[in-house]
């Protein structure tokens, strides 16, 4: 069945979405703000994409938010964690009942923030929302040539509705885009599985020189992780593992949930599995370290996780020192300006008391 889908958030993953949920036969609708950095003139003029070589004609390009919205099925925002508050005000007033609401992007607890927003708003409106523990590709987009570059698709991507009694029936209209969703316990379990704050931010910040130095020349995945700096995954993995078998997660580790989503291949060691990443080694970047990969996988990443931590009793020194650190060199608090479940309104629960309270909706 065709759906009707709003694609919000026109840079990288936007606009490779456009593309490709075209080509899958959906009608696409993509919305770019008014305060985009990015040059889509072109697509804006021609409504084309030119998709992994191949020119692609969407439905409708559009600045303005009611005509993305108005009478679509989906509503997909592929845009950065840190965003997802102002994005949910922005679209609030628009949104329609029956409406589903994907947030596909670096997960961390986006669907009940963006619900907490529309209560607090007293929108009340009947839709459904869950969130992608990571965006469905690797993909880019460039301006010059008008061109998406869909490197890969994240071939087991976790994905939870909040509250995630809804999950099923969202999988069941989402499955019609991806056919590689696969079912989480609740959004915990996705946003432990984003698998960009144990990726990025240790290693950027342990290149910090490097990156000054180099700038565009920088490739993280390539260059960036080394025997040693690998040392920092492997341990913030550990204790993002030990936080997933305290809330009774499936615990696999950074290696082999990259093998599943198609972007490592199998070979002796982590470092390796990253350098030689078929997905990831040419991704270049970052060329400077206030980079999502630094200030969303920071402030939306590894401060959220090592709130959970805080509150089912698992210690999280590694990810603390890159928190800190990163702080240090941009000088900056993350741990006060950074998203915790407290500021989610959730506190003095443990480990399965914080599951409960994922089922149902608690906000209200
Ligand atoms: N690209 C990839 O390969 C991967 C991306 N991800 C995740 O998906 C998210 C989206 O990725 P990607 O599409 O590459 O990101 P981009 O920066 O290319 O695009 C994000 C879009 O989000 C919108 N946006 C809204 N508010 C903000 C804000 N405050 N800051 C920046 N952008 C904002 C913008 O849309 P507009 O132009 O309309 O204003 C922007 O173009 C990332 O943040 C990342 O966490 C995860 C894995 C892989
Ligand atoms: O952000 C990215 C590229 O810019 C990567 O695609 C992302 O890091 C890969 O995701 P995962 O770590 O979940 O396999």
């Amino acid at each position: 069945m065709v759906l009707k889908i709003s694609v919000i958030g026109a840079g990288n993953g936007g606009v490779t979405a456009a593309a490709d949920l075209t080509v899958k036969g959906h009608e696409v609708t993509l919305h770019q703000s008014a305060n985009s950095s990015n040059d889509l003139s072109r697509i804006e003029e021609t409504g084309i994409i030119n998709f992994n070589g191949k020119p692609v004609r969407i439905h409708k390009f559009t600045k303005d938010v009611g005509d993305a919205v108005r009478g679509n099925d989906v509503i997909m925002l592929t845009i950065p964690a840190t965003a997802v508050e102002p994005i949910a005000e922005k679209l609030a007033p628009c949104l329609e009942d029956g409406q589903y609401i994907l947030i596909n992007s670096a997960s961390a607890m986006s669907s009940l923030r963006f619900k907490r927003v529309l209560n607090n708003m007293k929108r009340d409106v009947d839709v459904k929302i869950g969130e992608t523990m990571s965006l469905t590709y690797a993909s880019r987009y460039h301006q010059a040539t008008n061109e998406a570059v869909l490197i890969s698709y994240n071939e087991h991507n976790l994905f939870s509705a909040f509250p995630s009694r809804f999950t099923e029936e969202m999988l069941e209209v989402l499955s019609r885009m991806y056919d590689h969703l696969k079912p989480a316990k609740n959004i915990i379990e996705t946003t432990l599985n984003n698998g960009n704050p144990e990726s990025h931010p240790g290693p950027s910040i342990l290149n910090a020189g490097r990156i000054d130095y180099a700038g565009e020349d920088f490739y993280l995945y390539k260059e960036g992780i080394t025997e040693h700096t690998v040392n920092v995954i492997h341990k913030i993995d550990e204790e993002r593992k030990r936080m997933c078998e305290a809330l009774e997660f499936e615990a696999a580790s950074k290696s082999e949930r990259s093998v599943r989503s198609g972007y490592f291949e199998e070979a002796d060691s982590l470092q390796e599995q990253y350098n030689r990443s078929p997905v990831l080694k040419d991704i270049a970047g970052p060329a400077n370290l206030e980079n999502r990969y630094v200030t969303e996988d920071v402030s939306n990443g590894l401060v959220l996780w090592a709130s959970i931590g805080d509150e089912i009793g698992v210690e999280t020194p590694v990810m603390d020192a890159v928190i800190t650190l990163t702080g240090a060199l941009l000088r900056k608090d993350y741990f006060r300006e950074g998203v915790t479940l407290s500021k989610l309104g959730i506190e003095n629960a443990d480990a399965g008391r914080l599951n409960s309270l994922m089922e149902y909706d608690h906000t209200r």
